[in-house]
């Protein structure tokens, strides 16, 4: 089987498996990840974040968002995402893959003022790398120069934390990596 089969694969079955997750546990780990972060001298020393909005039970981060740093998300252009500052009060505009986006009109984040980047990701592993929904959002933005040097840190769940993905030529490593059960730094 070739790497785009393995990864389809293993794709459709974390996500199976995370949609699985009772709302309960699904709830309390989403917690538990907030609360970590919290913890986390990377997260209290940064000013401005980047985050997303939990589709398919991934870890939800919602409770982070009013807590004192300035917010980005993103909003999904062509193959590409572009930044916008939001606050909880500010609109949200249902957008591409039944993501919630901010509105156009919100200010635009540039590279230069982002501390630190929140990955989604469907699973990690050990080395940093990671695989997501196939669209290559991230892979391309971590790829591109601007953006390659601000620390990420990969938000999933802990069952979805797995020995060994495979690695394509554009995948990057991430910094860290956030479960319900503790916060891993990558040695690279
Ligand atoms: N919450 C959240 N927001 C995010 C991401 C994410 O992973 N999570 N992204 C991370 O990049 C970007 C959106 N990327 C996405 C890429 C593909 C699909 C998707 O549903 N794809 C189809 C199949 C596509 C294909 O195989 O060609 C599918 O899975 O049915 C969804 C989101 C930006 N926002
Ligand atoms: N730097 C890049 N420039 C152009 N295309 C890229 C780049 N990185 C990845 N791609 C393309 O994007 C797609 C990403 O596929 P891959 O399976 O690695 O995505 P993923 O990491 O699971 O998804 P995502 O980053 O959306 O969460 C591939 O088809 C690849 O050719």
């Amino acid at each position: 089987m070739n790497f785009k089969e393995t990864k389809k694969q293993l794709r459709k079955k974390l996500i199976q498996e995370r949609e699985n997750l009772s709302k309960l546990d699904w709830k309390n780990n989403s917690q538990k990840i907030c609360k970590n972060l919290q913890n986390y001298p990377l997260f209290q020393q940064s000013k401005t974040i980047l985050a997303y909005f939990s589709i398919r039970q991934e870890p939800d981060l919602t409770y982070l968002f009013s807590t004192n740093h300035n917010w980005g998300f993103p909003r999904c252009v062509k193959k590409s995402l572009i930044w916008h500052f939001w606050q909880p009060q500010d609109p949200l505009i249902p957008g591409k893959y039944g993501i919630v986006e901010p509105s156009a009109n919100a200010p635009i984040l540039s590279h230069e003022t982002v501390d630190l980047i929140l990955v989604p990701a469907v699973a990690c592993d050990y080395n940093g790398y990671r695989l997501g929904y196939g669209g290559g959002f991230y892979d391309r933005l971590l790829n591109s120069p601007q953006w390659s040097s601000i620390p990420t840190v990969g938000i999933i769940f802990e069952f979805a934390l797995l020995p060994q993905l495979p690695c394509e030529p554009w995948d990057q490593q991430l910094q860290a990596i956030c479960t319900e059960n503790n916060i891993i730094s990558i040695c690279t």
